[in-house]
């Protein structure tokens, strides 16, 4: 069994990623089994390697690239959309809502986006392709868990203000983050080195984002705060 410790930062997931994916039967473990550390892996080599100290770090392909790359950009913002919706998730727990399932699939496809963005395509084989492929369904389901909310959803009137709840703020929030990981992925979908359906699944995750906020405010019973012209 290979190894893969799931660091605190999705990050270094997706470097770890880099060196778990070189072993395809540790890819899709991910979220099935929680078991992310296993004995051999608590023998296994230090989480600091010291190679990325000098502002430079590798890509899976093994491309060594500047830490202010596009690449790391969007790897970064990935991870810091994970950690915001892992935060909006114990919020949401704490209430009891239904749906935070769905924010630990996102999460984990999070992981599968970084995959796609740290191997860029210019340098890839075939076999780091094939492995980090995007797969289009989570976009689909996104979509479906957006009308079912919406459904539900009063229709919306006014400008509404990040609000509601704990809850539904940290979901606004991620929504943001979101959007920013949106901004930083488009470049290199433009370019050719990562793929298209990430770009839209990300664009997807910010609209499911402010549906879910709006959910859990409505099923806290919590005001939202409307936007008014100040005097
Ligand atoms: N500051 C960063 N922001 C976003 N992504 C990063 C950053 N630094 C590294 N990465 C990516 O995340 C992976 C894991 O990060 P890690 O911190 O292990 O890399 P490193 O800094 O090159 O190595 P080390 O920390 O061992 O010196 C890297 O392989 C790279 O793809």
């Amino acid at each position: 069994m290979a190894s893969f410790i799931i660091k605190p930062a999705h990050l270094r997931c997706v470097v770890r990623t880099c060196r778990f994916l070189r072993e395809p039967q540790t890819r899709n473990t991910l979220c099935s089994s929680r078991s992310y550390a296993t004995e051999e892996d608590n023998r296994g080599p230090k989480i600091y390697t010291k190679t990325g100290d000098k502002g430079f770090s590798s890509t899976f392909t093994g491309e060594r690239r500047p830490k202010e790359d596009h690449i790391f950009e969007a790897l970064g913002n990935t991870d810091e959309l994970s950690s915001a919706i892992g935060l909006a998730r114990e919020f949401c727990l704490d209430k009891g809502h239904t749906f935070t399932y769905q924010l630990d699939k996102i999460q984990c496809i999070l992981q599968d986006v970084g995959s796609n963005i740290a191997t860029p395509q210019s340098s890839a084989r075939e076999s780091h392709i094939s492995r980090t492929k995007f797969a289009a369904q989570p976009i689909s389901d996104l979509e479906t868990w957006i009308d079912t909310f919406t459904e539900e959803l009063p229709p919306l009137t006014n400008f509404i203000l990040p609000s509601g709840g704990k809850g539904s703020a940290a979901l606004h929030l991620a929504r943001t983050v979101c959007r920013r990981a949106e901004r930083s992925v488009a470049p290199i979908v433009r370019s050719g080195e990562a793929d298209p359906d990430v770009a839209k699944f990300l664009n997807r995750l910010s609209d499911y984002l402010f549906t879910a906020a709006r959910y859990a405010a409505m099923k806290e019973g919590s005001v939202e705060t409307i936007y008014t012209r100040p005097e």
